[in-house]
């Protein structure tokens, strides 16, 4: 099949003879040439320690990163001319603020990752500060831990005047909120959250994908979960092992029932790597919300045995039928069937989206909320098919990036052939099990573990025209060489689904721009949409839907 070039701009064929000049003289493969000693670049000197964190310390964030988000911002609150003239100055790290001064601020702006970006009056200089659990519009004290280039960072030490439009502290449900780091939210309305994941989907695009606002199309308002409590499907709660010193301690009891005042099983502790002890998490489903007293208490009981820091699991399951683990498929689940809690890392678990059922590894990746998956996989199809009238109905579907087969599976009714890549086996095993589950021929729907990039030498034969290329790639969005077989492909629908908007702006800004230049049509990016996975927490997750205009 055909293998789509690396390259799609630019003519990469060495000079054919009859060009202008001498034809080159073809050098001898079998002799190394060393390149003359002017042409060998000299070796820069090798840094010290010192010097390497002296660098790390004076770069910028790296593009995209979540450093890089909270740096943009504070320059949005700042202003660029401030901030530049600071950088160039020299005096971008001299904050106003002493390390554990305590002071009055007030919240201008939420950050993408929902904290609060704060301004003091008294300040001798415009600087942020960033604080947890704080809204615009609010007066807050915080005391400062750190100071960082042209922001410090704060805890908050004290509300003094809230922002009662916003904050209704009766909505809270979680007797941690406040102190773990898991949510950021529940202070406010669904609604208010809503909005302000919007932002986020908009302030990515502005930030990161160098796109003109006025080829942006509006952005829709983010969809919402069913469930705004109760809905994850997995936590991962974890704990550091006891010291050596501990361990080997005889006055510690062993197979005690009594936790430890300094163990700690739970999620980090906002800001910081601490873990704090959590006894329950009611954004959890109410099965492994019961079975966390459980899990607790095995680990309290065997704690001296672990040497090293462990994740725990608990991830919601149906019942699995036994026939699932031989040969034949049963698809019997009931939809009354009631879930059980998974607690060990090598189990397969069973989920229903919708009528469709779904098997994987306990340790692989699925989606972590079920309630809104029918909404986001039933919006991707609307959308691929959207406003389509006069072109070819699209046959044919690649999902890149695919998991244990989500995408590929609910929505092969609408497709004649279907193809998965994904980097993990497990669950490329568990995708090819699910297509059968789920009676999909495999003359239908194939799945291959592969690098992402590899899915263009198994569908150079698809048509180009009739293919929707769908990708959900990790936090960190496509690389390089994906991005360039994508362009070489033309699809002409790309549905880009994502976890971190940032970098989906960046490749989505990339792909445009690329094609732009290229010069065969360009992609437009037709629709933009957040949906919300993780309610009463700053996280979303964004649906871009790509276009290729005047294609091939
Ligand atoms: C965000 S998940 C999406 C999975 C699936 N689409 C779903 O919704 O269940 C991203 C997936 O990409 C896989 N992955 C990471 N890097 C990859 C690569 N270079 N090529 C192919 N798959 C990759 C991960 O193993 C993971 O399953």
């Amino acid at each position: 099949m055909a293998d789509i070039p690396t390259t799609v701009t630019g003519d990469v064929r060495a000079p054919s003879p009859s060009s202008d000049g001498p034809a080159a003289k073809k050098p001898r493969l079998d002799v190394p040439t060393a390149p003359p000693a002017s042409a060998i670049p000299p070796k820069a000197p090798r840094q010290t320690k010192t010097q390497k964190r002296k660098a790390q310390y004076n770069a910028l964030p790296e593009p995209c990163s979540p450093d890089d988000v909270l740096w943009r911002e504070i320059n949005d609150v700042l202003g660029e001319v401030y901030v530049n003239n600071a950088l160039s100055d020299g005096t971008d790290r001299q904050s106003p603020f002493e390390y554990h001064q305590e002071m009055e601020v007030q919240v201008v702006a939420l950050s993408s990752t929902g904290t609060a970006l704060a301004t003091s009056s008294g300040s001798s200089r415009p600087w942020v500060v960033v604080v947890p659990f704080a809204l615009p519009g609010e007066t807050i004290r915080v005391k400062v831990y750190r100071n960082a280039r042209m922001h410090s960072v704060a805890d908050l030490l004290e509300i003094t005047t809230p922002n009662l439009e916003l904050r209704d502290n009766s909505r809270v449900q979680c007797k941690y909120f406040g102190t773990c780091g898991g949510c950021q939210y529940q202070m406010l309305s669904y609604e208010k959250q809503l909005d302000l994941k919007r932002d986020v989907v908009v302030k990515a695009y502005k930030n990161f994908s160098t796109l003109p606002e006025a080829t942006l199309p509006p952005i829709e308002s983010t969809m919402p979960s069913p469930k705004q409590y109760n809905y994850r499907t997995k936590i991962t709660p974890h704990f550091e092992a006891p010291t050596k010193a501990q361990r080997k301690d005889p006055s510690n009891p062993q197979n005690d029932s009594e936790r430890p005042k300094w163990f700690h099983i739970g999620f980090n502790r906002a800001g910081t790597h601490q873990t704090l002890d959590i006894e329950d998490c009611p954004i959890a489903t109410p099965k492994i919300r019961e079975t966390i007293p459980t899990v607790r208490a095995n680990a309290i009981k065997n704690l001296y045995g672990y040497k090293k820091g462990v994740s725990l699991i608990l991830r919601e399951s149906l019942p699995l039928a036994s026939s699932t683990t031989g040969d034949s498929v049963d698809t019997s689940t009931s939809e009354a069937e009631s879930p059980i809690c998974v607690t060990d890392h090598s189990s397969t678990i069973r989920e229903k989206v919708g009528s469709w059922l779904f098997e994987y590894p306990s340790s692989s990746f699925f989606q972590n909320n079920n309630s809104v998956l029918i909404s986001l996989t039933d919006y991707v199809q609307s959308r691929i098919f959207a406003g389509l009238s006069s072109d070819p109905r699209p046959t044919h579907l690649v999902d890149a990036y695919c998991g244990a087969g989500l995408f590929a599976i609910t929505l092969s009714p609408h497709f004649s052939t279907v193809a998965g890549i994904e980097l993990s086996t497990a669950s490329i095993r568990a995708a090819t099990r699910n297509a059968e589950l789920n009676h999909i021929p495999a003359s239908k729907i194939s799945f291959r573990a592969g690098d992402a990039a590899d899915i263009f030498r198994t569908v150079g034969e698809f048509p180009a025209q009739e293919t929707v290329l769908l990708i959900d790639p990790p936090r960190k969005g496509c690389d390089e060489a994906f991005i360039t077989q994508l362009l070489g492909f033309r699809a002409k629908t790309v549905v880009y689904v994502s976890c971190n908007v940032h970098t989906q702006a960046r490749d989505v800004g990339l792909i445009l721009k690329r094609s732009e230049d290229d010069g065969r049509g360009q992609y437009v990016l037709e629709s933009l949409r957040g949906f919300d996975l993780f309610p009463q927490t700053a996280h979303v997750e964004s649906v871009a839907v790509l276009r290729l205009a005047n294609g091939a």
